[in-house]
């Protein structure tokens, strides 16, 4: 068997193109233009990466984009401080806080001090709870970009058993009960599971969110499976010359492209999608702010 290629780069662009037709009906309809703020601490290079390519994404959509760039030595009063201000922004609907933050500072403490209405990562205890428990929320982009894709391959998810690799808030967790939500019988996989290869090779659904570069292998999947991959490593590339690198996922893409039913690339899989859903949460947050009802297929 060889793997359908599940085209999340293409998949992202009609995402966000749907964001930009609702975003110019917002404008022209309420006089309202979508903001977002993005905060970044450091210097780290592959940070500073996404957040331009976020900040750029933002505004082809035509919403407001406020970068927020602030020195590694920055004290946590600071940074509070900040998302103070950008809580009582009338202009500002979504606030993204780039993680990781450096070590001196408490990344929940932070997170827990951004609004839960502006909380388009998804991330603060409100809005955990809230999907936890099946109400409106706030839904983290990663996970959210990996259901759209999981719902417009197969259609329905109902009964499929899913295999989700990793435990992290960010990721594993969410995906979890968004799975769960769509009536999934759901595994969470990890680095002390028993046999995990045994586990993984029942799942009709894997998503593989540990951080490892290609940790699952063909022989993790069950023939026809569809296998979402979340991990964006870089890693040494010798064969492309000295000192290069190149991205791979957590799955070996060759191995189980040639057992899987389908798969998601890396590049150009999950990667884009959580841009695109950034976007479709700033678009919805502003929605809810202001009284209109958010569109539909963006949301879980
Ligand atoms: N509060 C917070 N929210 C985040 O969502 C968040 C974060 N912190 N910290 C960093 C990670 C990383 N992240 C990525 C998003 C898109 C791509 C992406 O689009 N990647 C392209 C490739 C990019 C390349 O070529 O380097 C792809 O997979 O095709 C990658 C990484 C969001 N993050
Ligand atoms: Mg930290």
């Amino acid at each position: 068997m060889t793997a359908s290629i599940i085209d999340g780069k293409g998949f992202a662009a009609k995402v966000r193109g749907e964001v930009g037709r609702h975003v110019k009906r917002l404008k022209d309809e309420h006089g309202i233009t979508p903001g977002l703020a993005v905060v970044l601490v450091g210097e780290d290079p592959a940070s500073q990466v996404y957040v331009r390519s976020k900040g750029k994404q933002t505004v082809e959509a035509g919403m407001n984009s406020y970068e927020h760039k602030r020195d590694a030595s920055i004290s946590q009063e600071e940074l509070l401080a900040l998302v103070e201000q950008l809580n009582g922004d009338p202009a500002v609907h979504g606030i993204l806080v780039q993680l990781p933050l450096p070590d001196h500072i408490d990344e929940d403490l932070v997170i827990n001090a951004i609004d839960p209405a502006k909380d388009v990562d998804g991330f603060h205890i409100s809005n955990v709870g809230l999907l936890g428990t099946g109400q409106e929320s706030m839904v983290p982009c990663t996970p959210l970009g990996c259901l759209m894709m999981l719902r417009d391959f197969h259609g329905s998810l109902s009964g499929m058993n899913a295999v989700v690799v990793g435990r992290s808030n960010i990721v594993g967790k969410p995906m979890a009960q968004l799975l769960l939500g769509d009536s999934c019988t759901v595994t969470i996989a990890h680095s002390r599971t028993k046999d995990i290869k045994e586990v993984t090779r029942r799942a009709d659904i894997v998503v593989a969110a540990v951080g490892r570069p290609e940790m699952v292998t063909g022989d993790w999947i069950k023939p026809g499976a569809t296998v979402i991959d979340v991990g964006i490593n870089r890693i040494d590339a010798p064969e492309k010359g000295e000192g290069k690198t190149r991205l791979v996922g957590d799955c070996h893409f060759d191995s189980c492209a040639e057992v899987a039913g389908a798969i998601t690339p890396v590049p150009g899989g999950v990667g884009p999608m959580t841009i695109a859903c950034l976007l479709a949460n700033t678009l919805t947050a502003c929605c809810r702010a202001n009284g209109i009802a958010a569109p539909e297929g963006l949301t879980a």
